[in-house]
Order: structure tokens, then sequence, then C-alpha cells
């Protein structure tokens, strides 16, 4: 069996755990892997000095996750195309709104042969299409790629508390020897438990949604309405969700919203904890622009839901259904067209069933 070599696009706050992660499962499968795990870090200065330099000395990405030591054999590289160099599995790891930069750079330096799991949030609207992040990956640099989501706040995860995570992975050609198998050896943990799954819509669509429904319960604490108001706004942010896969990635399986870390649960968690809920609830508080908080309280972390409430209301607006998804035109109308968050109950009210 060849060993595979493994880079980690990315190396936020997200980007940096699972880099950890996985240079611990290439450090214990040295029959599956090669030990080394290069990690594409954006450079900047902290401190006056390079982020690359800090992380390949302390092995501690200080910026993204402060206090998590990362293991030796992560290599942090600042060039993208030094990064990649001679890996046949890429795991993509940023801000989704960074992917296209980085896969203009990356287009046609990528054999074919390469295979990726995208672990990035996001979606890709252009023209009156949307793209999940897999797909666009694929597409852009003509190389398989799954999808990897779950209830996985970053931090808690690094410090190994336990969670589970889903995988989205259909072995494109039967004479590969990157699998399910292998796959799942390069993240399960005994603290991140992986459950593979080959509903990559579904999966990508369940981690992309569910940060528009995140800011919307942070919205309900912003107005401190209590926890009977967010489990209204959970259970309709996954009923919009589940429609939305289903009306426009007929392939996606229900049971992915339903069942998988990457669905039900990533709602409740990032509802409660996530950097999304945090600012959609500052927001409401302090009646201040949303971009402006993200800088303030986020320090350079990106929170994914805000751009995908804009791209996800201009493709439902190009298919005029908006009126379709009462929760995500809300949330995108309370964030960039002034409307009053309290106004929330009579708009969910409007669409359900009268007698
Ligand atoms: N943080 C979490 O808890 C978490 C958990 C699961 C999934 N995710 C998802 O993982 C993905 C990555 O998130 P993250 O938390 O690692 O990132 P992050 O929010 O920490 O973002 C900061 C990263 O963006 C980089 N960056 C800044 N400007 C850039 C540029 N111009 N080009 C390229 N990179 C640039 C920074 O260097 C840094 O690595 C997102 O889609 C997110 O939704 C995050
Ligand atoms: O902090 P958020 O809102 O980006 O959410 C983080 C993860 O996606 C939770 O699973």
């Amino acid at each position: 069996m060849p060993i595979h070599k493994v880079s980690v696009i990315g190396s936020g706050n997200w980007g940096s755990a699972i880099a950890k992660i996985v240079a611990e499962n290439t450090a214990e499968n040295s029959e599956i892997f090669d030990t080394d795990v290069r990690m594409w870090v954006f450079e900047e200065l902290v401190g006056g000095k390079k982020l690359t330099e800090i992380i390949n000395t302390q092995h501690e990405n200080v910026k993204y996750l402060p206090g998590i030591k990362l293991p030796s054999n992560v290599v942090a590289v600042p060039d993208l195309l030094d990064a990649v160099k001679d890996a046949d599995l890429l795991v993509f790891n940023v801000p989704h709104q960074f992917l296209p930069r980085i896969c203009s750079q990356l287009k046609g330096k990528v054999p074919p042969t390469v295979r990726a799991v995208s672990c990035i949030k996001g979606v890709e609207v252009s023209g009156d299409g949307i793209t999940i992040i897999a797909n666009y990956i694929s597409k852009e640099l003509g190389i398989y790629c799954g999808a990897l989501s779950g209830a996985n706040l970053a931090p808690e995860v690094a410090q190994e508390k336990f969670s589970e995570t889903t995988i989205a992975y259909k072995v494109p050609n039967p004479n590969d020897t990157i699998d399910a198998r292998v796959v799942r050896a390069l993240f399960h943990r005994p603290y991140f438990h992986v459950n593979v799954v080959d509903d990559v819509a579904g999966v990508s669509l369940c981690g992309a949604l569910k940060n528009i429904v995140a800011l919307a319960s942070g919205f309900v604490d912003g107005m401190e309405w209590g926890d009977n108001a967010k489990a209204a706004i959970i259970r309709r942010g996954l009923l919009e969700m589940t429609k939305f896969g289903r009306e426009f990635f007929p392939e996606c399986k229900a049971a992915t919203f339903t069942e998988e870390s990457c669905g039900v649960a990533d709602v409740i968690t990032s509802c409660s904890g996530g950097r999304n809920h945090k600012l959609g609830a500052a927001m409401i508080k302090s009646n201040r622009p949303i971009f402006e908080l993200e800088d303030e309280l986020l320090k350079g972390q990106k929170a994914q839901g805000v751009t995908t409430a804009q791209e996800v209301h201009e493709f439902l607006e190009r298919r005029d259904k908006l009126e379709d998804f009462p929760l995500f035109t809300a949330v995108h109308d309370i964030i960039f067209k002034g409307m009053d968050s309290y106004a929330l109950p009579q708009i969910l009210e409007d669409v359900e069933q009268k007698f």
C-alpha cells in the first residue's frame, strides 16, 4: 500500500485544530501516512515575528488557536505551492471567501489523482447557481473532494473534549488506495469520532446553512427571549435547511440533516457556543454593524454565516423562492436591511398553517 502524504490548506481556528488531529494520526499510522503534515499558513506578522516561524518553533498558533500545543510534525509553510508539493491528500480548511483565490493559484498544479476533503462551511454562489464547496474544489482543480462537517467548535476539539463529526466520502475510482477507511484513519481520534457517509451534498449544506440559523439564535439571545424561543428557531432552521437541500440538491438525504453530527447536532452546538451566534447576539445588543463587530470580537477569525446569509439570499431571490425560506430571509433582512428582529415571530407565523 502506498504511503499517503497529507497537506492542510488553512491554519485558522479550525484549520489548526484539524492539522493537530491529522498530525496525531499520521504519526500513529506510519504504515498509511507520511508522518509530516504541511500546513499552509496565510503569512502575517504577530508581535513582529512571522506566524510560520512562531508555529514551527513554539508549536503553537498563537493568533488563531492560542494555548494549544501542535504536534511537532505539523510544519507551517507560507508558500501555497510548496505546502501541497507531493501531497496526494489535501485537506481544505479556510474561510470560504478566500477559497477562489487559493484554487486559482492551485489550478493546473495538482495532479488529477490527488484526493481532497473540505472542512469548509460555506457555499459558492454565482449567476443563478449554487455550488457546494467540495464540488467547487473538484471543478476548479479537477480532483475528487469529499466533505467533513460536524458539531465541532474548534477550541473544544483542540482541547480534546469529546465530539463527533460526519465525513462524506464516495470513492471516485475503485482502484483508489485512498478510500473511506484511509480517510477515517486520518481524522478519527478517541475524542473525535468520525462517521463516514456518502452524502457529500447533504453534509456540505448542513455545514453552510446552520451558520445562518446560528445567527438567528444569536438574535434571540440578544433580545433575551430565552430557551423556548431558541428551540423554536432551531426547529424552524433545521426544517429550512432540509427543505433547501431537498429542493436544490435532490441527491441529499433527509437523514443527514436529522441523524448526523453535521445536521441536528451542529445546529444545536452552533446555536449556543459558535462565533455566528456570538455575533448575532452582539449585533442586537449593541445595534452596531455586524462586520465591525466581527473585526472587534473575533480578532481575525471569520464568521461564515454573514456571507452565507447574503449568498443564499441572492440565490433564493433569483429563483423567486424567498417566501419559502422565511427564517433565512429574515436573518438576511435583519443584518442587511435593518429589519427589526422583534418581528421574527410574526414573520414565522405568517407562513404557518392557519386554521
Ligand atoms: N472555528 C471553528 O470552530 C470551526 C469549526 C468547524 C468548521 N469551521 C469552518 O472551517 C473553515 C475555516 O475556519 P477557521 O476557523 O479555521 O478560520 P478562522 O475563522 O480562524 O479564519 C482565520 C483564517 O483566515 C486566514 N486568512 C485571513 N485573510 C486571508 C486571506 N486573504 N487569504 C487566505 N486566508 C486568509 C487567516 O490567516 C486565518 O488562518 C470555515 O469554513 C469555518 O466555518 C470552523
Ligand atoms: O463558530 P462558528 O459559528 O463558526 O461555528 C463553528 C463550528 O462550525 C461549529 O460546529
